[in-house]
């Protein structure tokens, strides 16, 4: 027998042990009692990835072993929470909406609050000293409506974690800024916000300071829902660490106090990046690459970015108009400013793509469709629409996603135009962003409910071959089992998790007619 290894050893005993943890593949143990008993103990040094530098891409998290779909990356709390930079008007204290044109306010600093009690709490005494200096009202929010003023409360709490938690204060120092590139570029939002905390607001602040956290908090931030219903941002120790990539292999989800879970949405191999996407998934190139530079300061080169054809969806390029045999692809070299024709070699600058794209999108305006276009009508826009563009393109998609919504009628002819529309989103869905997300749950879900009610029509307007409902019930049962399988990765105490009584709603129906149709069979026989 061979003498065991320091890794063969137990964790919680020492002797020999063949079990491996699951998640860190690291520590071992001789059996799963001593598993549990060593959980508590292991839990804090128990990862499956590790932060790793490079002069490219900078801090950046890696995976340190074979990570499974839905595998927990980690949890975290965060060290800063405020509202979005361009909100709604919400209370400081509690974070509620305030919809009332007449609402209360701060009898101190004048900034809208819901309540006495939300003006005197304790989470707002800090940052109601420096706003009370604000005499004249330059940076108050006046009126109901959104307004971009809130970024200044983001920017003050972070400020003042330096006096309140030094801890967290040097977590946000340490975190990624650009602030010379904001500071060069003279962003107006970006200047506007220092001048503020330095002429009006005067309270000592250190310049570069403000600079840095309003540079961390435009870099690292994540925006979630409160239990309020209102739009907050948070920043995180770990979650900062997270590079960009425009098909990203992690997942995120939030509740409604802010705590971020990660976990991985499809297969990870041992030391690949792990990634999430700053940008929208369904976002054309030129939209992602210009966000991405605006605000995060870099050009992604992502393997989405970096392949002209996005995995063969062509989602960004136009047929060519000379040939139309091909498509026009970014001319390559990370550069978007050309787009060459792939078989006759035809050039057209962005801005030629901008204006077909810009040209579909004026004309697919839904008031000319809704109402006035019967549902073959309809279908013969759709194939139209796939004349000029590849069939998972974005302009097709922005179609297709808004008349889904406009759509109404629950007859067959409907929901069968539903269901080719969804399965039209479950391969987009499944090129670029694969596995386990919030998205593809959705329109699986959607593609099973959808089958089901195909199912139905068809039966009740005798449309459909009855010996192939059992296999299109089964179909349907098998999406609405993976949305449940995604939907129950979401914590507990999320929004999301609410999809999963639709599911089940949606899969006992299913199951229902299932049995109502065997029993009908059995009755003939
Ligand atoms: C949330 S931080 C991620 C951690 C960061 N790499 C660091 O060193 O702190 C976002 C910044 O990381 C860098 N970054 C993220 N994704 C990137 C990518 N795919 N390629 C190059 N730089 C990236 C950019 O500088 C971006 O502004």
């Amino acid at each position: 027998m061979a003498t065991p290894t320091a890794m063969d050893a137990c964790n919680y005993c020492g002797a020999p042990g063949a079990l491996k943890c699951g998640r860190c593949h690291a520590a071992c143990y001789c059996s799963r009692d001593h598993q549990r008993l060593d959980s508590g103990d292991h839990r804090d040094l128990c990862k499956n990835y590790t932060s790793v530098s490079s002069p490219d891409l900078g801090e950046h998290l890696a995976a340190t072993c074979l990570i499974l779909p839905g595998n927990l990356i980690f949890s975290e709390n965060p060290i800063l929470v405020g509202p979005v930079a361009y909100s709604d008007l919400i209370c400081l204290g509690c974070h509620s909406a305030i919809t009332e044109e007449d609402f209360s306010k701060c009898p101190d600093c004048k900034w809208p609050v819901c309540s006495k009690v939300c003006a005197n709490s304790k989470s707002h005494w800090a940052e109601c000293d420096v706003l009370a200096k604000d005499e004249l009202g330059i940076g108050i929010p006046q009126h109901i409506g959104q307004t971009p003023r809130y970024d200044l409360i983001m920017l003050l709490r972070g400020l003042l974690l330096k006096e309140t938690d030094p801890k967290s204060w040097k977590v946000l120092m340490a975190m990624q800024s650009h602030k010379e590139i904001w500071k060069k570029d003279n962003d107006p939002f970006h200047a506007a916000a220092v001048k503020y905390f330095t002429e009006v607001c005067k309270c000592g602040f250190d310049e570069d300071e403000i600079h840095h956290v309003r540079g961390v908090i435009m870099t690292n931030c994540m925006v979630f829902k409160s239990d309020k219903g209102t739009s907050l941002r948070a920043l995180y120790p770990q979650f900062r660490l997270f590079n960009h990539s425009c098909i990203p292999n992690i997942h995120i989800s939030s509740n409604s106090d802010g705590e971020i879970t990660a976990r991985a949405a499809v297969t990870i191999q041992k030391n690949e990046q792990l990634c999430i996407s700053y940008t929208g998934t369904m976002e054309p190139l030129w939209q992602r690459q210009k966000y991405l530079s605006e605000i995060y300061k870099f050009q992604c080169q992502c393997k989405r970015c970096s392949d002209p054809t996005e995995f063969g969806t062509y989602f960004s390029s136009p047929r060519c108009p000379d040939c139309r045999r091909s498509f026009m692809l970014p001319s390559g070299n990370g550069s978007i400013n050309w787009w060459i024709c792939e078989t006759c070699g035809l050039r057209y600058e962005l801005i030629d793509v901008l204006q077909e794209v810009s040209d579909w999108l004026n004309r697919i305006d839904m008031s000319d469709f809704i109402g006035k276009r019967t549902v073959k009508q309809l279908n013969k826009d759709v194939d139209r629409m796939h004349d000029s563009f590849h069939p998972l393109h974005y302009v097709p998609l922005q179609f297709t996603q808004n008349l889904l919504r406009e759509i109404k009628g629950e007859n067959y002819v409907t929901f069968k135009l539903r269901q080719e529309i969804w399965e039209n989103h479950l391969e987009i869905c499944d090129k670029l962003e694969p596995g386990l997300t919030r998205r593809r749950g959705m329109v699986l879900f959607n593609l099973g409910a959808t089958i089901n009610g195909v199912v139905k029509s068809g039966i009740a307007e005798k449309e459909i071959y009855l010996p192939r409902v059992p296999s299109l019930l089964q179909e349907a049962k098998l999406f609405l089992l993976e949305a449940q399988r995604i939907f129950q990765l979401e914590p507990k105490t999320s929004r999301e998790r609410h999809w999963l009584y639709s599911i089940t709603s949606v899969y006992d129906e299913i199951e229902a007619m299932e049995r109502s149709c065997q029993e009908g069979t059995e009755h003939l026989e």
